[in-house]
């Protein structure tokens, strides 16, 4: 696999451990996201959205938004409000993206999804309590140190990543695209920059913004963000074609048979292999100003394009 081996080699460049960082804020984001949601009466609406929320997504956007505050010089506690927050509205999007009136799907996160075990009407609501809870924690829980018009900014630039000028935007064009074979690139691309581009940025810009991002930081981060969600999102298209249901935790092969135009039916899966790989290094390029800081963000984006799940 040659995406690995670069991530290897750039690895030991480097000497960061990947690995053991990763899972180490993961075991951070888990435990902060699980103490976000005790369940109360009435139980079964919290059960449902912790259901999907705690089922070990990878949080590669609230690592990201952590790893972004720590490079502009903020911390972990800062941002932690805002990685939960993008983890919530992700993790909603996912449940309604997987209810039957859109992708009809049986399987997320190695479990069932929302609505299999919830019911549709539950799911549903799960999705809307997560987005809520989500707006609402970083406004409640940003600690008092970090300047109120930076959680402000936050707020304002989840919900445009979120709402019609992103996610929602991204997610209608791909269900209005679904069963055409003539899609053309520029209509892929503004699906793939809205429906996943758009929240990977906002992960990272929010982590800078929290930690008090300059202008100038602000444009670097929005083009590695940029750069970084596209790549992840042609991996997704690969990883559907080249993995199985049990390394995905969910359905592998769904584009092909739905006869899906992605990166891999336009370009072949080595081309869009080798398209991912140069998005990752021009994205890592974005951030050499920030010297060893910014170890940590680059072995992510090496990380995007080298995951098997
Ligand atoms: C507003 C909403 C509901 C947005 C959904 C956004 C999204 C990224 C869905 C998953 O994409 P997918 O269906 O292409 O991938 P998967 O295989 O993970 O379902
Ligand atoms: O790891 P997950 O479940 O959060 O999915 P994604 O691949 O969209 O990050
Ligand atoms: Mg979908
Ligand atoms: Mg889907």
């Amino acid at each position: 696999m040659v995406a690995t081996d670069n991530f290897q080699k750039k690895s030991e460049e480097t000497r960061f451990n990947l690995a053991s960082y990763l899972k180490e804020r993961q075991k951070l984001c888990d435990t902060a996201l699980d103490q976000a949601i005790p369940v109360v009466y009435p139980e079964k609406i919290y059960e449902a959205m912790r259901y999907s929320l705690l089922a070990g997504g990878k949080r590669v956007r609230p690592i990201l938004c952590l790893a972004t505050s720590e490079m502009i010089g903020g911390t972990i506690e800062m941002a932690m409000p805002t990685a939960c927050a993008v983890e919530m509205i992700h993790t909603m999007s996912l449940i309604h993206d997987d209810l039957p009136a859109m992708d009809n799907d049986d399987y997320r996160r190695g479990k069932l999804t929302n609505h299999k075990v919830y019911g549709e009407d539950i799911a549903i609501l799960a999705g809307d309590g997560l987005l809520a809870l989500a707006f609402e924690f970083v406004a409640t829980q940003t600690p008092q140190n970090v300047p109120r018009e930076r959680a402000l900014q936050v707020i304002a630039r989840l919900g445009k990543a979120l709402g019609a000028a992103g996610l929602v935007g991204g997610q209608v064009v791909d269900l209005d695209s679904e069963g055409k074979s003539d899609i053309s690139l520029e209509t892929l691309n503004f699906i793939h920059n809205h429906k996943t581009a758009a929240l990977l940025e906002a992960c990272v810009v929010c982590g800078g913004v929290i930690a008090g991002a300059s202008a100038e930081d602000v444009e670097k981060l929005t083009r590695y963000s940029q750069n970084i969600g596209l790549a992840f999102q042609i991996i997704d298209d690969i990883l559907d074609i080249t993995s199985t249901q049990e390394q995905l935790g969910k359905t592998a092969g769904k584009d092909l048979k739905a006869e899906k135009v992605t990166y891999p039916s336009l370009w072949g899966i080595d081309e869009s292999r080798a398209k991912a790989q140069q998005l990752v290094e021009s994205a890592c390029v974005e951030l050499a100003s920030f010297g060893e800081k910014a170890l940590p963000l680059q072995a992510i984006a090496h990380y995007i394009v080298s995951r098997n799940h």
